[in-house]
């Protein structure tokens, strides 16, 4: 905690050692250098001129209306071609304006809808909706008050906001390169920022408020502006705004919920320290316009004919329209109208219209303030207020209609929506036939499944699929009165709840203090282990014969730990329910035949199943069918049936597909490091997973069950887990790790050797932790920079991957791909090891990747990125191409994963890179531009 005079004495440095001009600032520009309607008109200016606009010309109340218009100037300074001078101008107060506006108006034409202006509104629809703003129906999408209220106490650090931060940000401010960072004032970043979404599981849309007073806030946030240098303002300390948090909490701590190291975020009621208003927030909230836009259909049509010229519904860089459109305010009665410039104000445009008219509204109040939003805070809010619900399931007797249909098979059986039932499930039997009743129009079928599930009949009922049966709970006491758990789904086509995908999730949505779905996936997973032989793939039939790599025992430690902290809750039927089913998974999955390899002692992704997946994009195994057609003289489509039905009989295909099979277990779906070979792999990232269950489970029962835990009607004892897992730490030692290469490297237990294919998989061993920390330092120091690239680490290196060619198509979960999954765990993993300065590093290329895409390309969140891609990341050709990316107008999901680690990644930054990335400042500018002792801070050598 920083004394009051050593307070004062940093707050004086600051100030004067900062110089701000509106015209040049950098921390007025939010736009990202790449897209080239940016170029000459920085957000700078033209948010700057919402705060300082030229004077207008009133040379005659008596004259035409025309003569308010500033436009000749305005379009001068929005384009940057001519330095207007700061006498130029005056500080422009909208409010005074109207007045006189308005009155000029009643005079001329009362009640006339003004026709000579695009966006001009009806000045009596205005009256009226200003009159009744209270009961009023007319969406206001981004009422900055609103917004600010839902957010946190932004302008402020936390009190003791650790002398780390304010060292940063001594040092950033003497430092040349970065000093245009930190410019003017900070965007204060305090822990409560990352309070309980307000908005999840409700809209966005707000009450107008009309008239708002902020008068003197403008005033003073101008004069700041203006005059960086003079008194602070009063009125700015108390602004918000919704800037992310910091990644630690006010002692340096790690915020991810970490039994390790969890500690509870301090409460929204934390005194705060006030900061004086930052530039970020005077131009985006303080000084923010208000636009009405009297026909939404009219305005978006506008948008899309001029801006979206490869007509995908989307306003990205790619679009080559004006990249201008004008608004006219609100409070001038539609006089003053501004230019909406460049690709990402009017992509924002186009997604807040869209949003809007799926509510059904046709007219709106806009806020400037949403269209120029710190990107940051947008994708944050998106996240937490509207993609999470978005990807949430539950059943219910009517979302199960919907939801038990299935887009991925086109066969004639997977037209009408089906759930498959455990054979000892008759209540949930009963539940589903009687919806199936009820709707009989939907078409539901509802179908038991056998007790003994064999690859013969999950193979019959390919052109069948249906949504397999989850966890339920009671809504009342009567028989068949039930419901499903919440669960999070990852998006794009993948609409069930997958294995792996759940845990990233859950950590996400703890992240952001949403607890339902988390609890659910766990509930999901216990019922899937107790009724299906194990976590699946995801819940559809075609998925029943494999599984997907185990998280359950971390997933459930940070669901209760998280629980423990929050409401001091020790849900240890919970726990206990959770932990034995993850004992049962490893015995009778994990360490079983046929994936436990009697030999080494080792596991490998080994499911059974028959076939060919059905699942997959139809191209997928062209590459591998083409000779097989060629040879039987037989269509594509021909070969898979006749192959599928056991007339064509090819022992070389049948391990193909056994390996194809592994291959999708492991999650790397698809990989030349697994292609053709993974069943016989023991893989570095499972074995470290089962280290972590062995870790894990022994820690539960020793610290919650007085070291005995009764399973099967013998005891488990911490010891015997112990020990389990200290002999996985020996043979991953013995089997995987390489002295030489300094690199763990999967074992092929076939030819009893390594692999030689460098996977990013191998830093498991940290998030796990199996090295010990003189390994994990020659890990890290020989062989990180192995898969750092530009925007994260991929996958696997490009020497690994090998040429590419017509006969080897690209796999997705090869270079230059990166995924979201490798890249938490790995920031975890070096956390672990007090690598905080890496994980930063990592963190800040990976959420660049995520946020320049989103910015150029109209609010876009993909399954994964291509991590060498310094322009379009987002763009994968690879496999069934990249999820998350087909929407139109705007995105409303995001995936998952990938949400998660936005969020996990931002906790990782400190201030210097939450503000270097609101400028979608690119890793290698940022990096190169920084002092010695940054670069400390990021791990980067001085
Ligand atoms: O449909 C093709 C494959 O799709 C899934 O794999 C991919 O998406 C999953 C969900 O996000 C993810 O868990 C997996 O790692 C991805 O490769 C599915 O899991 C595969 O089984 C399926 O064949």
């Amino acid at each position: 905690m920083l004394n009051d005079s050593s307070q004062s004495k940093k707050s004086h440095r600051r100030k004067s050692s900062v110089k701000v001009d509106p015209f040049e600032s950098s921390d007025l520009y939010y736009g990202p250098i790449t897209d080239p309607s940016n170029v000459n008109t920085s957000f700078g200016r033209l948010r700057t001129r919402s705060v300082i606009t030229p004077k207008p010309k009133y040379h005659s109340f008596g004259n035409s209306l025309t003569s308010f218009s500033n436009d000749s100037e305005d379009n001068d300074s929005n384009s940057g071609s001519g330095r207007l001078s700061r006498a130029n101008f005056h500080i422009h107060n909208d409010d005074d304006h109207d007045n006189h506006l308005e009155s000029i108006i009643n005079s001329k034409i009362t009640g006339k809808e003004y026709s000579n202006n695009n966006h001009y509104l009806n000045l009596k629809n205005l009256r009226d909706l200003n009159k009744s703003s209270s009961s009023t129906n007319i969406p206001v999408i981004s009422d900055s008050d609103n917004e600010i209220n839902n957010h946190t106490d932004l302008e402020s650090d936390v009190s003791d906001d650790n002398d780390d931060k304010d060292d940063l940000y001594a040092v950033s401010m003497k430092s040349h390169s970065t000093g245009s960072l930190v410019a003017e004032s900070d965007i204060a970043l305090s822990n409560e920022n990352f309070a309980e979404p307000t908005e999840y599981g409700n809209t966005s849309i707000m009450k107008p408020k009309f008239k708002t007073s902020l008068k003197s806030k403008k005033l003073d946030s101008v004069k700041s502006t203006i005059f960086p240098n003079s008194t602070e303002s009063s009125s700015t300390s108390s602004f918000k705004s919704n800037v992310p948090l910091p990644s630690t909490n006010t002692r340096g701590n790690s915020l991810i919920p970490n039994r390790d190291t969890f500690s509870p975020s301090p409460s929204p009621s934390t005194p705060t320290i006030r900061r004086r208003g930052s530039a970020d927030m005077s131009s985006s909230t303080i000084n923010s316009k208000r636009f009405f836009i009297s026909d939404i259909d009219a305005t978006l049509n506008e948008l899309l004919t001029n801006e979206d010229t490869d007509q995908n519904c989307q306003i990205t860089i790619d679009d080559k329209g004006p990249k201008v459109l004008k608004l006219g305010t609100a409070n001038s009665a539609g006089f003053n109208q501004y230019d909406i410039r460049g690709t990402y104000m009017l992509s924002n445009l186009l997604q807040e219209l869209t949003i809007a008219k799926r509510f059904g509204r046709k007219q709106m109040i806009l806020d400037e303030a949403r269209l120029n939003e710190n990107p940051v805070s947008r994708l944050y809010r998106l996240i937490t207020t509207s993609f999470w619900k978005n990807l949430t399931r539950q059943v219910t007797e009517t979302s199960i209609l919907e939801m038990a249909k299935d887009t991925k098979i086109s066969s004639e059986g997977a037209k009408y929506p089906r759930i498959y039932i455990p054979y000892d499930e008759a209540e949930q039997f009963y539940y589903y036939s009687k919806i199936s009743e009820k709707y009989d129009s939907f078409n539901l079928k509802v179908e038991y499944l056998p007790k003994i599930i064999t690859d013969d009949y999950v193979k019959s009922i390919n052109d069948y699929p249906g949504l397999l049966a989850l966890a339920v709970r009671h809504k009342s006491d009567k028989y068949g009165d039930l419901e499903g758990y919440q669960y999070v789904v990852p998006g794009g086509r993948f609409n069930e709840q997958y294995g792996w995908d759940s845990y990233f999730e859950t950590l996400g949505l703890l992240s952001c203090n949403i607890l339902e779905p988390c609890i659910g996936m766990c509930e999901n997973f216990i019922f899937e282990i107790n009724h299906y032989g194990k976590i699946l793939n995801a819940n559809r039939s075609y998925y029943l014969c494999r599984s997907q790599p185990p998280f359950l025992t971390d997933m459930t430690l940070r669901i209760f730990d998280y629980m423990k902290e929050k409401s001091n809750n020790l849900d240890i039927d919970f726990l206990k329910r959770a932990f034995l089913a993850a004992i049962k998974e490893y015995n009778e999955v994990w360490t079983s035949y046929p994936r436990l390899d009697p030999i080494t002692g080792l596991s490998t992704y080994h499911p059974s199943g028959k076939g060919i997946p059905p699942e997959t994009e139809a191209s997928h195994f062209i590459s591998v069918l083409t000779p097989y057609c060629e040879k039987y003289e037989l269509s594509f489509d021909e070969l898979q049936e006749k192959y599928n039905n056991g007339l064509i009989e090819e022992p070389e295909l049948d391990e193909y597909f056994l390996h194809d099979r592994a291959v999708r277990e492991s999650g790397h779906d698809t990989s030349y490091r697994l292609e053709g070979i993974c069943a016989n792999l023991a893989t570095i990232d499972l074995n470290c997973l089962l280290f972590k269950y062995e870790k894990d489970i022994s820690f539960v029962i020793k610290t919650y069950f007085n070291n005995e835990l009764e399973y099967n009607g013998s005891i488990e004892t911490s010891e015997k887990w112990e020990k389990l897992a200290e002999i996985r730490r020996g043979l991953i030692d013995k089997y995987m790790w390489n002295e030489k290469n300094s690199l763990y490297y999967d074992y092929n237990i076939k030819i009893k050797g390594q692999s030689n294919y460098e996977s990013v998989t191998a830093f498991y061993a940290l998030w796990a932790g199996v090295c010990t920390p003189e390994r994990a330092k020659i890990l890290i120091e020989n062989s990180l920079h192995k898969f750092e690239e530009f925007g994260g680490l991929v996958s696997g290196t490009k020497k690994s991957r090998g040429d590419l060619g017509v006969s080897k198509p690209s796999r997705q979960w090869d270079y230059p791909f990166a995924w979201a999954p490798h890249q938490i765990l790995t920031w975890d993993g070096l956390k672990k090891y007090n690598r905080k300065d890496i994980a930063q590093r990592l963190s800040y290329r990976w959420l660049y990747l995520m946020t320049l895409s989103f910015v150029d390309f109209n609010g876009i969140v993909v399954e994964k990125y291509d991590a060498t891609s310094e322009r379009q990341p987002h763009k994968v050709e690879a496999e069934y191409g990249n999820q998350g990316s087909g929407f139109k107008g705007v995105a409303t999901e995001g995936f998952g994963w990938v949400n998660a680690s936005y969020l996990l990644g931002l906790k990782n930054l400190d201030i210097l890179s939450k503000r270097a990335l609101g400028m979608v400042t690119s890793p290698t500018d940022f990096f190169a531009k920084m002092n010695p002792t940054e670069k400390t801070k990021y791990g980067l050598a001085v």
